[in-house]
């Protein structure tokens, strides 16, 4: 069997270069493309969908909502659950990358970004970017901030108990999520090593196919439609 996992489209605020976490930027014009030609590309490989699963955050909603256009299965049902935000980015949130590791070194800001176990800083409860009146978080107990391996344990907690059970029962499943609750998952199905992981990063927008034995464990990945080299540091095709 076969899930598909799609790293939503550039936002905003990937193309202005900041730290974005749980801040809930939409999708950029070029992002908007991305998540159209995913789409495109899943409809011209022949994938079809009984299920989706996204995050509660804008621009993973709506590469799956566009990607769903494009299939013509937007009736399908899509389970939405901040367990599948972004790695929640702490007092950096909003702050602009380069100028960020101008003030505290490249060296801090690659520990922040890239470390399994290292948390950014956390951001104040009566900061006005904790969310704790949003509706959406009601019934969350909001990071002030994570490292990668606090979004792995809410990753794969999903994954295990909402996940698992729908590959089980043969669904053919969808997820959109981020470049960090992505990494967190692949980390885990993938058995990646924190050095390893390190070096991994997600492109925005390319399906990434993973095929699954009977135990729900990786045989093999590959991404659709993107022919050439990737970007360094992305996943690469094979393991
Ligand atoms: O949340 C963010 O800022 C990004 O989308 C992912 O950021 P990273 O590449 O710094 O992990």
């Amino acid at each position: 069997m076969k899930i598909v996992l799609i790293r939503h489209g550039q936002s905003l605020w990937n193309l202005e270069n900041r730290f974005t976490g749980w801040t809930d930027v939409d999708l950029s014009e070029a992002g908007l493309k991305e998540a159209r030609q995913a789409g495109i590309i899943l409809r011209e490989n022949g994938y079809r969908f009984d299920v989706a699963f996204t995050s509660y955050l804008k621009r993973a909603i709506r590469t799956l909502w566009i990607a769903l256009h494009e299939l013509d299965m937007m009736w399908i049902p899509v389970h939405k659950t901040w367990m599948l935000n972004e790695r929640h980015y702490g007092a950096l949130q909003g702050l602009n990358k380069a100028e960020t590791a101008e003030k505290f070194g490249e060296e801090q800001v690659h520990l922040w970004r890239r470390s399994t176990n290292v948390k950014p800083p956390a951001l104040d409860k009566n900061d006005p970017r904790y969310e704790a009146d949003n509706p959406k978080y009601k019934d969350v107990d909001i990071p002030l901030t994570e490292n990668l391996l606090d979004t792995e344990q809410r990753v794969v907690k999903y994954w295990t108990d909402h996940i698992v059970p729908q590959i089980e029962a043969g669904q053919k499943i969808i997820i959109s999520a981020h470049g960090n609750s992505i990494r967190a998952l692949i980390k885990y199905l993938d058995d990646i090593p924190a050095d390893g992981i390190a070096n991994l990063n997600i492109p925005t927008g390319v399906p990434l196919v993973y095929e699954l034995d009977s135990s729900v464990r990786p045989i093999r990945h590959y991404y659709l439609g993107k022919e050439g080299p990737l970007p360094d540091g992305t996943i690469p095709k094979t393991l």
